[in-house]
Formats: C-alpha cells, sequence, structure tokens
C-alpha cells in the first residue's frame, strides 16, 4: 500500500549547506583580512567506528569550507589525566581557534573533566559548564551544536514557539538538556521526558513541538503524536534510524525532520559556523556576514 505523508519535510540537507556556504564565505574573507584561516582541533579518544566517522565528516567539511583542521587521536586505554593534558595544549595553541571533544569517550574517561578542560572562548562544540549557562542565561556564548542546528531548524520553518508546548524526550548533556533550555529561552513551555517518566506518550500528545532526543531506535511512534505537531528526530542511531516511527508520525505531524537529512547535517554547520565565530573573535576582527553577527542564544 502506498505511503500517505501529510507532514512537510524539514529539509536539514539544504540548509546546512547554506550555513556551510556561508562559513565558507567567512572563512575566505578572514584569511584575506588576516592571512590566518580558521583552525578545529578534533579529539577522538578510542577506537568507536561511529565517532571516526562522525569526526571524519566534520574534518571533510571543514576541508571543503577552507578551516584548517588538527586532530588529536588517542587509545582507549588513556588516563583523564592525559585527555586534559591534551586538551588543554590546544586551549593554549593560540594557531588552534576551535576544539571539538567527540562524545562518548570511553567509559574510564571523565568526560566531564575533559570538556572542562576546553577554553570556553573555543568551544565551539558548546559542551563546556560555561557555554551551557551563557546559553542557559541567553548571554554571548556557543550553544551545542545539535540543539543549535534544531534552533535553526525551526526557525527556518517559521515555527512559533512562544506559549507552546514543548516536550523534549531526552535530557543528556550534549542534546536533551540544551534544547530544552533554548526552547525556554524562546518562551516555549517546556516539558522533560525520561527514562523514569511515567506514562511517555500521555506527555508526547501535548506536544506542539517535540523533539526526540533519547537514543533509542523508533521508540516514539505516530499514536503517540499531536495530530499537526512538528516533530524534531535528533536520534542518530546505528544504521541511519532515529528515535521517531517516522512513517506513522508523519501522518500525524505538521513538520518532521527526516533521518538521515534532518538534524545531523545541522549539528556539522553549526559547529563549522561557530569555528569561523570563535576564530573571528580571537583574531579581533570584524565580518559583515550574516552569521557573524547571528550568534544570539536568547
Ligand atoms: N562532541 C560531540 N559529540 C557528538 C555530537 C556532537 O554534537 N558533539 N553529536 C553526535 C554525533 N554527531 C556528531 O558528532 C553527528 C551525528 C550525525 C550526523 C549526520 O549528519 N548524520 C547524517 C547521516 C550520516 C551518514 O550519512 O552516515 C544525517 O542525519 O543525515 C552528524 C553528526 C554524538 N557525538
Amino acid at each position: 500500500m502506498p505511503l500517505t505523508t501529510t507532514a512537510r519535510l524539514m529539509d536539514g540537507t539544504a540548509l546546512a549547506a547554506e550555513v556551510l556556504a556561508t562559513a565558507a564565505r567567512d572563512t575566505t574573507a578572514l584569511t584575506e583580512q588576516t592571512g590566518v584561516a580558521p583552525c578545529l582541533a578534533t579529539v577522538l579518544v578510542g577506537d568507536d567506528p561511529g565517532s571516526a566517522t562522525y569526526v571524519k565528516m566534520k574534518q571533510n567539511r571543514c576541508a571543503k569550507a577552507g578551516i584548517r583542521s588538527r586532530h588529536v587521536a588517542l587509545p582507549a586505554t588513556v588516563s583523564t589525566a592525559e585527555v586534559v593534558d591534551a586538551v588543554g595544549r590546544l586551549s593554549a595553541d593560540p594557531e588552534v581557534h576551535g576544539i571539538l571533544v567527540q562524545h562518548p569517550a570511553p567509559p574510564a574517561v571523565d568526560e566531564r573533566a575533559v570538556f572542562e578542560a576546553i577554553d570556553p572562548r573555543k568551544d565551539v562544540d558548546g559542551v563546556t559548564l560555561h557555554s551551557y549557562a551563557a546559553m542557559s542565561f541567553g548571554l554571548e556564548g556557543f550553544a551545542s551544536c545539535t540543539p543549535g542546528g534544531i534552533m535553526r531548524l525551526l526557525d527556518a520553518y517559521e515555527v512559533e514557539l512562544a506559549g507552546r508546548q514543548a516536550v523534549v524526550v531526552g535530557r543528556s548533556p550534549i542534546l536533551g538538556k540544551p534544547v530544552g533550555m533554548l526552547l525556554l529561552g524562546r518562551d516555549a513551555t517546556v516539558t522533560y521526558c525520561h527514562s523514569r517518566t511515567r506514562d511517555l506518550p500521555e506527555i508526547t500528545r501535548t506536544a506542539d513541538v517535540l523533539v526526540a532526543a533519547v537514543g533509542r531506535p523508533e521508540l516514539l511512534r505516530g499514536g503517540w503524536i499531536k495530530p499537526g505537531a512538528v516533530v524534531i528526530d535528533a536520534g542518530y542511531n546505528p544504521g541511519n534510524v532515529g528515535d521517531v516511527e517516522f512513517d506513522s508520525a508523519a501522518r500525524r505531524a505538521s513538520l518532521i525532520t527526516p533521518v538521515p537529512g534532518g538534524v545531523g547535517p545541522m549539528t556539522i554547520a553549526v559547529l563549522l559556523e561557530q569555528t569561523v565565530l570563535a576564530a573571528t573573535r580571537q583574531l579581533g576582527v570584524a565580518l559583515a556576514s550574516a552569521a557573524a553577527g547571528s550568534q544570539s542564544t536568547d
């Protein structure tokens, strides 16, 4: 039977291409003005193939935009102190403008301690406590990339947020928690759901804007979605499967992000955009572009 999809797709691939094109133009302008190209340092601890793929994708995107990258690979057996030391050296290196530590670190490594070794001015991935606090208070800083990308998608599709019910399923430090804070900053009424939430479907059915950020393949079914809701699937499970059962959800939603091609590409686009912005600030120049002036997290 043919699928009847009623929801409009939110095209993250197309929006990311626009953001990346601006980042590339800004990189050219910055490099011409200062003689220095922005540089993103990537840190990968351990040998998780998925993480290695994401880091490679980030490096490839950097190369296409004219952003230099520096890579630090550390074995899974490394101690927290050694990773903190490596990140600390990148923080102190004036040639590095942005630092990305790929999540998750192996269980024996204290990821929070590692994140906190990132100089907040170089925290283009928005993972430090400083960035989280600044974002929560609507102050200048870098948003966590996936939440930042989600907000850009919502704005591009002119989704009204003020006064709407937003439900975030998931409370991870780099995805669920910060996206809820960004939605709150835009005057949505935010409910967080998590593994101890009772009657999850009853709560998700109240959502005008539903963000699935739980990391469980197709957990959220069509019947859990309020007719006409905006559904953001931030799941990145193996095999490119999201957290939302797409076909049934698309029959109820008004707008929905696909997986792949929705939130994922925006994560990397925001990372590059923030890297260029970090370099611009550190090099003490002003760029006229939209990206350089559009980093308000309020
Ligand atoms: N330090 C961080 N670690 C992690 C983050 C992050 O933002 N910072 N996010 C995720 C994984 N991630 C980036 O690291 C990521 C996931 C998915 C995609 C993406 O573009 N996916 C594509 C499909 C990919 C493919 O074709 O294979 C899509 O959805 O269209 C980008 C980045 C965890 N770790």
